[in-house]
């Protein structure tokens, strides 16, 4: 699903990401992890071409697709389909005065797909909602049940992985195991891939199949997320771990 090689985003002369491979499969979690400013988030977006100012080189391929070369067409249809993006606040990019149905006809059509009911229940099911939510405004539902509209959007679209940015930082506790739920069971269910930024490891101690340790642009560690967390071999990786509450 995401094939990166050789990755280097700078921003002027200061790279501001540097990752040599990551990999993710279909059906697997992958999540790049480190402290603010570490990269995390440059790294995800420059990978559907979301980093107009910087200066990219390397290999990036989603869905088959080479990111770089692609004409914007090809681009387009793969972006916010195939591949979604999950953010960190989804009330705050959902449109106030749109009802939830309304927005999710809209990128359907958008995409040239079909709207039918049918097919937008079904989306709201596979996270764990009730359709009927699909009549309300945005501000009347919850962050959590906002996340996973988010998620059943991507889902509509046929995504075939997602990329989340801190898609359960905004959210209370219980509610973030709503979500993460949710992701599991798209996965299993779906094959759906995942790639994930998080600063929590616990989190991503119970999602994650591999982990990319990053500091200052740079990966620092990675492997598979049970032996990175158990036994992390870079300073800074049992400085995060230790900083864990
Ligand atoms: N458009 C931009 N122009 C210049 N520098 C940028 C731009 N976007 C990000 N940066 C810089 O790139 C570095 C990495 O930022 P990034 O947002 O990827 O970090 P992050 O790991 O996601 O942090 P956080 O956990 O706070 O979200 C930061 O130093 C940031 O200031
Ligand atoms: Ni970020």
């Amino acid at each position: 699903m995401i094939e990166v090689r050789d990755l280097r985003v700078r921003y002027g002369t200061r790279v501001v990401a540097d990752v040599p491979v990551l990999d993710v499969g279909e059906g697997e979690c992958v999540a790049i992890v480190g402290e603010s400013g570490s990269g995390k988030s440059t790294t995800l977006l420059s990978l559907l071409g979301l980093t107009p100012d910087a200066e990219i080189s390397g290999q990036i391929r989603v869905c088959g697709l080479d990111v770089r070369t692609a004409p914007p067409r090809r681009l387009r249809e793969i972006r916010g389909a195939r591949a979604a993006l999950v953010m960190q606040s989804p009330q705050a990019a959902l449109s106030p005065a749109t009802r939830l149905g309304v927005l999710m006809r809209r990128a359907l059509r958008l995409h040239g797909r079909e709207a039918t009911e049918q097919i937008m229940s079904e989306a709201m099911e596979a996270v764990l909602l009730d359709p009927a939510l699909l009549r309300r405004y945005p501000h009347e539902v919850s962050g959590g049940q906002a996340q996973r509209f988010a998620i059943a959007l991507a889902i509509a679209l046929g995504a075939e992985v997602i990329l989340a940015d801190e898609p359960t930082s905004a959210l209370d506790v219980t509610v973030q195991a709503e979500v993460v739920g949710v992701l599991r069971r798209l996965r299993a269910e779906r094959g759906l891939a995942l790639l994930l930024v998080s600063h929590d490891l616990a989190l991503v101690s119970t999602i994650a199949d591999r982990v990319l340790v990053m500091k200052d642009g740079v990966v620092v560690e990675s492997g598979a997320a049970a032996e990175v967390l158990a036994a992390p071999s870079h300073p800074y990786t049992r400085e995060l771990l230790e900083a864990l509450p």
